[in-house]
């Protein structure tokens, strides 16, 4: 039986198909779960996606982390299941607090929208175990509110406990602090970050790779990770 792995779709999620399209591509079955409910309908790993939830209103993904869904994905988060959120998904895990730290307006002020390399600087997680230590990566990036914020302690324990599991290379696009791109709870079970692993994931549709000089396909390997993760614990 194939790994299943439930995509959440908010009022203005944009990339929750594209979400679906990986999980799929890295040999996992998606299931499409809504907002609305309260069932995770027995899934094994969750990906809150990209998007535009609630027109960015308040704050970026802040009205969507008080979803009904949420309950259910808080209780299973801290369970142990796999979740991944995906920019505004990070958003709203930071916003549930199943994630440290906020997500503030990039400090030139303006949306970006580029491939980006990241430092893979964590292994260990239920997302990355198929990279290997400091692997550098193109996916992706796309926002608004990229800017990743925390008091000095939480940035301090973040990254004495390694928790910082992707960092910004060459260029830090949004003013984000020590230049975090993405970070996992204390169990490693819930990971978070503002570039798309989900939109490099196919030869010929992700990032430029004449520019990148890489596969352009190197998001599979967060989804493939989820798989052998559920598998080992099933
Ligand atoms: N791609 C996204 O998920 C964007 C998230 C959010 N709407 C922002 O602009 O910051």
């Amino acid at each position: 039986m194939s790994t299943r792995i439930g995509v959440i779709t908010f009022p203005g999620s944009l990339d929750d198909r594209d979400a679906q399209r990986a999980v799929r591509l890295a040999g996992a079955e998606p299931v499409a779960l809504w907002h609305g409910s309260h069932d995770l309908e027995g899934v094994d790993a969750l990906v809150l996606p990209g998007g535009f939830s609630y027109g960015d209103y308040l704050r970026c993904g802040a009205i969507a982390s008080l979803s009904p869904i949420m309950t259910e994905v808080i209780d299973a988060a801290n369970a142990g299941m796999p979740v991944l959120g995906i920019c505004n998904g990070f958003q709203m895990l930071t916003e549930a607090h199943l994630l440290e730290g906020g997500l503030i307006r990039n400090d030139h002020g303006s949306f970006i929208c580029r491939d980006q390399v990241l430092r893979v600087e964590n292994t260990d997680t239920a997302w990355t175990t198929d990279f290997t230590g400091e692997q550098e990566i193109t996916i992706p990036l796309k926002n608004g509110e990229g800017g990743f914020v925390a008091s000095d302690d939480v940035l301090d324990r973040l990254e004495g406990e390694g928790r910082v599991v992707f960092r910004y290379v060459d260029v830090n696009p949004n003013g984000s602090l020590r230049d975090i791109a993405g970070i996992c709870n204390e169990r490693g079970n819930v990971v978070g970050l503002m570039p798309h692993p989900e939109h490099a994931t196919e030869p010929g549709f992700g990032p430029d790779t004449a520019l990148a000089m890489r596969s352009g396909v190197d998001g599979l390997a967060f989804f493939t990770s989820a798989i052998q993760r559920t598998l080992a614990s099933a």
